[in-house]
Protein backbone atom coordinates (compact mmCIF):
# COMPACT_ATOMS: atom_id res chain seq x y z
CA UNK A 1 0.00 0.00 0.00
CA UNK A 2 1.24 3.75 -0.61
CA UNK A 3 0.60 6.74 0.49
CA UNK A 4 -1.99 7.88 -2.42
CA UNK A 5 -4.35 4.68 -0.89
CA UNK A 6 -3.84 5.91 2.85
CA UNK A 7 -7.27 8.44 3.66
CA UNK A 8 -6.55 11.99 4.87
CA UNK A 9 -8.53 12.66 7.16
CA UNK A 10 -7.78 16.34 7.89
CA UNK A 11 -8.26 17.11 4.11
CA UNK A 12 -11.93 16.32 4.86
CA UNK A 13 -14.32 19.36 5.07
CA UNK A 14 -15.18 19.99 9.29
CA UNK A 15 -18.50 18.84 9.96
CA UNK A 16 -18.83 22.08 12.08
CA UNK A 17 -17.06 24.89 10.30
CA UNK A 18 -15.74 26.94 12.89
CA UNK A 19 -12.07 28.52 12.87
CA UNK A 20 -9.90 27.74 15.71
CA UNK A 21 -7.07 29.83 17.61
CA UNK A 22 -4.56 27.08 18.43
CA UNK A 23 -3.78 23.82 17.34
CA UNK A 24 -1.12 21.38 17.29
CA UNK A 25 1.18 19.37 19.76
CA UNK A 26 2.15 19.70 23.75
CA UNK A 27 5.34 18.17 25.14
CA UNK A 28 7.27 17.21 22.58
CA UNK A 29 10.48 15.21 23.76
CA UNK A 30 13.03 17.41 22.07
CA UNK A 31 17.26 17.85 22.02
CA UNK A 32 17.96 21.18 21.88
CA UNK A 33 21.35 23.78 21.92
CA UNK A 34 21.62 26.39 24.74
CA UNK A 35 23.90 28.53 25.81
CA UNK A 36 26.40 25.66 24.21
CA UNK A 37 24.51 22.66 26.18
CA UNK A 38 22.90 20.06 24.80
CA UNK A 39 19.45 19.85 26.99
CA UNK A 40 16.35 18.10 27.18
CA UNK A 41 13.18 20.19 26.05
CA UNK A 42 10.01 19.89 25.67
CA UNK A 43 8.41 21.55 22.66
CA UNK A 44 4.71 22.85 22.08
CA UNK A 45 3.95 23.88 18.57
CA UNK A 46 0.57 25.13 17.34
CA UNK A 47 -0.65 27.03 13.95
CA UNK A 48 -4.11 28.93 14.02
CA UNK A 49 -6.77 27.10 12.04
CA UNK A 50 -8.34 30.23 10.08
CA UNK A 51 -10.24 28.12 7.79
CA UNK A 52 -12.71 26.84 9.98
CA UNK A 53 -14.08 24.68 6.80
CA UNK A 54 -10.56 22.54 6.83
CA UNK A 55 -10.91 19.72 9.25
CA UNK A 56 -6.94 19.85 10.96
CA UNK A 57 -3.93 21.12 10.28
CA UNK A 58 -1.36 19.05 9.16
CA UNK A 59 0.40 17.72 12.65
CA UNK A 60 3.39 15.97 11.14
CA UNK A 61 4.65 19.26 9.15
CA UNK A 62 4.94 21.20 12.33
CA UNK A 63 6.92 17.82 13.86
CA UNK A 64 9.41 17.89 11.08
CA UNK A 65 9.80 21.96 11.21
CA UNK A 66 11.00 20.70 14.51
CA UNK A 67 13.91 19.16 13.43
CA UNK A 68 15.90 22.32 12.64
CA UNK A 69 16.04 22.81 16.55
CA UNK A 70 18.71 19.61 16.61
CA UNK A 71 22.18 21.29 14.98
CA UNK A 72 21.99 25.08 16.04
CA UNK A 73 21.97 27.01 18.61
CA UNK A 74 18.68 28.37 20.40
CA UNK A 75 18.23 31.40 19.20
CA UNK A 76 15.48 34.52 17.84
CA UNK A 77 16.63 33.94 14.28
CA UNK A 78 16.12 30.30 14.69
CA UNK A 79 12.78 30.01 16.22
CA UNK A 80 11.49 32.76 13.70
CA UNK A 81 12.97 30.53 11.02
CA UNK A 82 10.90 27.27 11.98
CA UNK A 83 7.59 29.62 12.77
CA UNK A 84 7.91 30.50 9.19
CA UNK A 85 8.35 27.19 8.03
CA UNK A 86 4.65 26.06 10.21
CA UNK A 87 2.94 28.89 8.14
CA UNK A 88 4.56 28.09 5.16
CA UNK A 89 3.57 24.36 5.41
CA UNK A 90 0.10 25.37 6.21
CA UNK A 91 -0.90 28.46 3.29
CA UNK A 92 -4.45 29.09 3.15
CA UNK A 93 -4.88 27.17 6.69
CA UNK A 94 -3.35 29.47 9.30
CA UNK A 95 -2.04 32.94 9.73
CA UNK A 96 -0.42 32.49 13.42
CA UNK A 97 2.00 29.85 14.45
CA UNK A 98 3.34 29.25 17.65
CA UNK A 99 6.71 27.37 19.35
CA UNK A 100 7.77 27.10 23.63
CA UNK A 101 10.01 25.06 24.60
CA UNK A 102 10.43 24.76 27.75
CA UNK A 103 13.90 23.22 29.66
CA UNK A 104 16.55 23.34 32.72
CA UNK A 105 19.16 25.28 31.95
CA UNK A 106 22.25 23.96 33.76
CA UNK A 107 24.68 27.02 35.13
CA UNK A 108 27.76 25.84 37.12
CA UNK A 109 28.08 27.44 40.47
CA UNK A 110 31.40 28.27 42.32
CA UNK A 111 31.01 27.85 46.21
CA UNK A 112 31.25 30.92 48.02
CA UNK A 113 34.84 30.32 49.82
CA UNK A 114 36.04 27.05 49.05
CA UNK A 115 37.55 25.70 45.55
CA UNK A 116 34.45 23.79 44.98
CA UNK A 117 31.63 23.67 42.50
CA UNK A 118 28.31 22.03 41.41
CA UNK A 119 25.62 22.54 39.06
CA UNK A 120 22.30 24.40 39.59
CA UNK A 121 19.47 23.96 37.20
CA UNK A 122 17.39 26.94 36.41
CA UNK A 123 13.82 26.32 34.72
CA UNK A 124 13.43 28.22 31.31
CA UNK A 125 10.64 28.67 28.87
CA UNK A 126 11.05 30.48 25.67
CA UNK A 127 7.44 31.79 24.05
CA UNK A 128 8.07 33.00 20.41
CA UNK A 129 4.99 33.59 17.80
CA UNK A 130 4.29 34.83 14.50
CA UNK A 131 1.22 36.67 14.39
CA UNK A 132 0.57 38.52 10.86
CA UNK A 133 4.24 38.80 9.89
CA UNK A 134 5.15 39.86 13.36
CA UNK A 135 7.28 38.05 15.42
CA UNK A 136 7.41 38.48 19.42
CA UNK A 137 9.32 36.02 21.97
CA UNK A 138 9.08 35.92 25.58
CA UNK A 139 11.28 34.42 28.09
CA UNK A 140 10.17 32.45 31.64
CA UNK A 141 13.04 31.86 34.27
CA UNK A 142 12.84 30.46 37.91
CA UNK A 143 15.64 31.21 40.00
CA UNK A 144 15.72 29.91 43.39
CA UNK A 145 17.31 31.93 46.26
CA UNK A 146 17.08 32.28 49.99
CA UNK A 147 15.03 35.20 52.08
CA UNK A 148 15.69 35.20 55.64
CA UNK A 149 12.71 37.63 57.23
CA UNK A 150 13.68 41.51 58.83
CA UNK A 151 11.46 41.37 61.26
CA UNK A 152 12.24 37.94 62.48
CA UNK A 153 15.87 38.63 62.79
CA UNK A 154 14.94 42.39 64.64
CA UNK A 155 13.24 39.91 66.77
CA UNK A 156 15.87 37.64 67.21
CA UNK A 157 18.22 40.35 68.01
CA UNK A 158 15.82 42.10 71.20
CA UNK A 159 15.45 38.60 72.35
CA UNK A 160 19.46 38.35 72.28
CA UNK A 161 20.08 42.11 74.06
CA UNK A 162 17.18 41.52 76.58
CA UNK A 163 19.28 38.05 77.69
CA UNK A 164 22.34 40.03 77.61
CA UNK A 165 20.67 42.18 80.01
CA UNK A 166 19.33 39.65 82.27
CA UNK A 167 22.28 37.50 82.16
CA UNK A 168 25.17 40.41 82.86
CA UNK A 169 23.13 43.39 84.65
CA UNK A 170 25.15 44.76 87.59
CA UNK A 171 28.28 42.66 86.43
CA UNK A 172 31.83 44.18 85.44
CA UNK A 173 31.50 43.15 81.66
CA UNK A 174 34.51 40.72 81.48
CA UNK A 175 35.95 40.39 77.53
CA UNK A 176 36.46 36.49 77.91
CA UNK A 177 32.97 35.66 79.71
CA UNK A 178 31.01 38.03 76.90
CA UNK A 179 32.92 36.10 74.10
CA UNK A 180 31.97 33.22 75.28
CA UNK A 181 27.99 34.36 75.67
CA UNK A 182 28.34 35.03 72.56
CA UNK A 183 29.24 31.45 71.46
CA UNK A 184 26.65 30.24 73.36
CA UNK A 185 22.49 29.21 72.66
CA UNK A 186 22.11 30.73 75.96
CA UNK A 187 23.20 34.04 74.91
CA UNK A 188 22.12 34.29 71.20
CA UNK A 189 19.22 32.46 72.23
CA UNK A 190 17.14 33.39 69.53
CA UNK A 191 17.76 32.93 65.14
CA UNK A 192 15.61 34.66 62.60
CA UNK A 193 13.56 31.99 60.16
CA UNK A 194 14.45 32.38 56.25
CA UNK A 195 12.83 30.33 53.10
CA UNK A 196 13.90 28.99 50.30
CA UNK A 197 12.14 30.92 47.80
CA UNK A 198 12.05 31.87 44.03
CA UNK A 199 11.65 34.85 42.00
CA UNK A 200 9.81 33.94 38.33
CA UNK A 201 11.08 35.88 36.11
CA UNK A 202 8.69 36.73 32.88
CA UNK A 203 10.19 38.71 30.35
CA UNK A 204 9.67 40.29 27.05
CA UNK A 205 13.06 40.79 25.10
CA UNK A 206 14.04 43.34 22.29
CA UNK A 207 13.51 42.13 18.68
CA UNK A 208 16.50 42.42 17.46
CA UNK A 209 18.32 40.22 20.14
CA UNK A 210 21.32 37.90 19.01
CA UNK A 211 20.94 35.35 21.96
CA UNK A 212 18.85 34.60 24.45
CA UNK A 213 20.46 36.02 27.47
CA UNK A 214 19.70 33.78 30.09
CA UNK A 215 22.68 33.54 32.18
CA UNK A 216 22.94 37.26 31.89
CA UNK A 217 19.45 37.66 33.44
CA UNK A 218 20.30 34.81 35.52
CA UNK A 219 23.61 36.01 36.63
CA UNK A 220 21.92 39.65 37.56
CA UNK A 221 18.84 38.51 39.62
CA UNK A 222 21.46 36.07 42.13
CA UNK A 223 23.57 39.41 42.33
CA UNK A 224 20.48 41.81 43.22
CA UNK A 225 19.05 39.13 45.89
CA UNK A 226 22.58 38.20 47.17
CA UNK A 227 21.41 34.65 48.74
CA UNK A 228 22.25 32.55 45.85
CA UNK A 229 21.23 28.73 46.49
CA UNK A 230 24.01 26.93 46.94
CA UNK A 231 25.83 23.98 45.40
CA UNK A 232 28.63 22.26 46.77
CA UNK A 233 29.10 23.33 50.00
CA UNK A 234 31.42 22.88 53.00
CA UNK A 235 31.30 25.01 56.35
CA UNK A 236 33.58 28.01 55.52
CA UNK A 237 30.78 28.10 52.68
CA UNK A 238 27.64 27.47 55.21
CA UNK A 239 29.57 30.49 56.91
CA UNK A 240 29.81 32.68 54.34
CA UNK A 241 26.09 31.53 53.28
CA UNK A 242 24.74 32.88 56.96
CA UNK A 243 26.74 36.20 56.61
CA UNK A 244 25.43 36.82 53.08
CA UNK A 245 21.75 35.96 54.84
CA UNK A 246 22.67 38.34 57.23
CA UNK A 247 23.49 41.27 55.03
CA UNK A 248 20.62 40.57 53.02
CA UNK A 249 17.64 40.96 55.05
CA UNK A 250 14.67 40.46 52.83
CA UNK A 251 10.53 40.64 53.04
CA UNK A 252 9.28 39.44 49.89
CA UNK A 253 8.55 43.07 48.50
CA UNK A 254 12.38 43.66 49.18
CA UNK A 255 13.37 41.33 47.08
CA UNK A 256 10.84 42.20 44.09
CA UNK A 257 11.71 45.85 44.22
CA UNK A 258 15.79 44.52 44.19
CA UNK A 259 14.86 42.81 41.26
CA UNK A 260 13.22 44.89 39.26
CA UNK A 261 15.87 47.31 39.50
CA UNK A 262 18.63 45.24 38.69
CA UNK A 263 16.40 43.75 35.36
CA UNK A 264 15.32 47.06 33.89
CA UNK A 265 18.80 47.81 33.81
CA UNK A 266 20.04 44.36 32.02
CA UNK A 267 20.09 44.77 28.65
CA UNK A 268 17.99 43.07 25.98
CA UNK A 269 14.74 43.49 28.38
CA UNK A 270 12.06 45.45 26.89
CA UNK A 271 9.16 44.55 29.58
CA UNK A 272 8.86 41.65 32.16
CA UNK A 273 6.29 41.17 35.09
CA UNK A 274 8.14 39.10 38.08
CA UNK A 275 6.83 37.29 41.18
CA UNK A 276 8.37 36.54 44.01
CA UNK A 277 7.33 33.60 46.18
CA UNK A 278 8.86 33.18 49.43
CA UNK A 279 7.77 29.64 50.91
CA UNK A 280 7.40 30.88 54.19
CA UNK A 281 9.07 28.82 57.33
CA UNK A 282 6.75 31.05 59.59
CA UNK A 283 3.56 30.24 58.01
CA UNK A 284 1.86 27.10 56.27
CA UNK A 285 1.35 29.93 53.49
CA UNK A 286 3.75 32.20 50.92
CA UNK A 287 4.81 35.53 50.90
CA UNK A 288 4.60 36.88 47.41
CA UNK A 289 5.32 40.00 45.73
CA UNK A 290 5.08 41.13 42.14
CA UNK A 291 6.13 43.78 39.64
CA UNK A 292 6.06 45.05 36.45
CA UNK A 293 8.06 47.40 34.41
CA UNK A 294 8.09 48.24 30.20
CA UNK A 295 10.75 50.59 29.16
CA UNK A 296 9.26 53.75 28.01
CA UNK A 297 9.17 54.47 24.12
CA UNK A 298 11.97 56.56 23.07
N1 LIG B 1 -5.09 17.16 12.55
C1 LIG B 1 -4.94 16.22 13.49
N2 LIG B 1 -4.11 15.15 13.24
C2 LIG B 1 -3.97 14.21 14.23
C3 LIG B 1 -4.65 14.34 15.47
N3 LIG B 1 -4.28 13.29 16.26
C4 LIG B 1 -3.42 12.55 15.53
N4 LIG B 1 -3.23 13.08 14.30
C5 LIG B 1 -2.43 12.44 13.27
O1 LIG B 1 -1.33 13.17 12.78
C6 LIG B 1 -0.88 12.46 11.66
C7 LIG B 1 -0.15 13.39 10.72
O2 LIG B 1 -1.07 14.23 10.06
P1 LIG B 1 -0.63 14.95 8.70
O3 LIG B 1 0.47 15.90 8.97
O4 LIG B 1 -1.86 15.55 8.08
O5 LIG B 1 -0.08 13.71 7.90
P2 LIG B 1 -0.04 13.42 6.35
O6 LIG B 1 -1.36 13.71 5.74
O7 LIG B 1 0.54 12.05 6.18
O8 LIG B 1 1.04 14.47 5.89
P3 LIG B 1 0.90 15.57 4.74
O9 LIG B 1 0.84 14.81 3.46
O10 LIG B 1 2.12 16.43 4.92
O11 LIG B 1 -0.37 16.33 5.02
C8 LIG B 1 -2.12 11.85 11.03
O12 LIG B 1 -1.92 10.45 10.96
C9 LIG B 1 -3.21 12.22 11.99
O13 LIG B 1 -4.16 11.22 12.23
C10 LIG B 1 -5.53 15.43 15.68
O14 LIG B 1 -6.16 15.59 16.74
N5 LIG B 1 -5.64 16.34 14.66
Amino acid sequence: MNSMTLPDIAAQAARQALPLEWVGMRGIALPVLLEGQRLSAKADAGVSLDDGEARGIHMSRLYLALEALEQKNLSPALLHQVLKDFLQSHEGLSSRAYLNIHTDLLLKRSALISPLAGWKSYPASIFASLINEVFHVELKIEVPYSSTCPCSAALARQLIQQKFIADFANKALQHADVLAWLGSTQGILATPHSQRSTAQLHLHLDDFIDEFPLSVIINDAEAALGTAVQTAVKRADEQAFALANGQNLMFCEDAARRLNLALRRTPGISAFQLRVIHAESLHAHDAVAESHWQREQA
